[in-house]
């Protein structure tokens, strides 16, 4: 059980660090403050260098993938926690006909309760028939869906997506930001082999750590224990190979990635984001952006170029 509190307080760093980066102008983003309290910290120019880096990359990566299927697509995300993404698509009319976000009950509890009491983010939500179904942990509307499931039941997660009117027929794209690695490896497998066996058109866009094998990496398996926080799922996390090898084995028609030291030098408003704040440790930056990735998997069967992914 302490694993779990301190896997779900993972969110709460990760949206006090996206606010942070927010405010002090690397990305735009009106609705993390409205999910979100005003944090205490301080975060590093590296910190916020590499969050702009996450938020900039799979924001391009899911803006490819509506604008491929001409929204007529869905959007999954996998451990969502306070993510945005939803509203912001609404905002540049890049909608997918239906985007479900599943978490822990407890998460998805705050965020209900934060949606519930912001006309901006209900506002959205309701739409043009203003249909919005609510309880303590979940909600159901036309085109969103935010309910809790623990990914370690795949049978959970079956039914709650059941729920959320998914259609297996539609172009599909899972998303897992910082959440497979908390994520015992059997159970993620069996998550991935199902998506594989039961979607035609599918992509998986998959952000996190890389490279653990190295003392880099044990210092941060080591940090988060300190803090009842194991990440079961490190295993796969071993390298550029073993990030693919995850997805090619459960029956993905192929998969690829790049670490984000490499993806960092292909996005497009480096020059901009690095006059905001004076960074005097690159090879801190280097380390730590050498240590996460994104990896996409795919099931193309018609050529869309899913598996096609630029940074630029
Ligand atoms: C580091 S946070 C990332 C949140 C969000 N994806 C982001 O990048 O801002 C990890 C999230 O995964 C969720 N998570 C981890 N393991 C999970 C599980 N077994 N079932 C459901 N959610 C899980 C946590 O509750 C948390 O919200």
């Amino acid at each position: 059980m302490a694993n779990e509190d301190a896997v779900r307080a993972t969110n709460d760093d990760a949206a006090q660090c996206k606010r942070f980066a927010v405010e002090r102008g690397y990305w735009e983003d009106p609705y993390i403050s409205l999910l979100t309290t005003k944090g205490q910290a301080r975060h590093a120019p590296e910190i916020n260098r590499g969050y702009y880096a996450r938020v900039s990359a799979m924001r391009t990566c899911i803006q490819r993938f509506i604008k491929l299927t001409d929204c007529k697509c869905q959007i999954i995300n996998l451990g969502a926690g306070f993510d945005t993404t939803y509203w912001l698509l609404k905002d540049q009319q890049l909608s997918p006909k239906n985007y479900v976000e599943v978490d822990f009950a407890m998460v998805t509890s705050r965020k209900c309760h934060q949606i519930r009491r912001n006309e901006m983010l209900l506002k959205s939500i309701a739409g043009e028939d203003g249909e919005v179904k609510m309880s303590k942990t979940e909600i159901h509307a036309t085109d969103y869906h935010l309910v809790s499931a623990n990914l370690r039941s795949l049978e959970e997660v079956k039914g709650k997506l059941t729920e959320s009117g998914i259609d297996t027929a539609l172009p599909t794209l899972f998303v897992t930001e910082c959440v497979l690695v908390y994520v015992d490896t059997e159970s993620t497998n069996k998550v991935l082999k199902w998506i594989a066996d039961s979607f035609p058109v599918a992509l998986f866009l998959n952000y996190e750590q890389v490279n653990m094998t190295d003392r880099f990496g044990q210092v941060m398996i080591d940090n988060l224990k300190t803090r009842d926080c194991v990440l079961m799922g490190v295993e796969a996390c071993t390298s550029m190979d073993s990030q693919k090898h995850r997805f090619t084995s459960q029956g993905w028609q192929g998969a690829d990635g790049m670490d984000m030291s490499q993806i960092y030098k292909c996005l497009p408003d480096i020059h901009r984001i690095e006059h905001i704040e004076f960074m005097d440790e690159k090879e801190l930056l280097d380390q730590l952006l050498s240590h996460y990735c994104i990896v996409w998997a795919w099931k193309d069967p018609h050529d869309l170029g899913l598996c096609d992914m630029t940074f630029t």
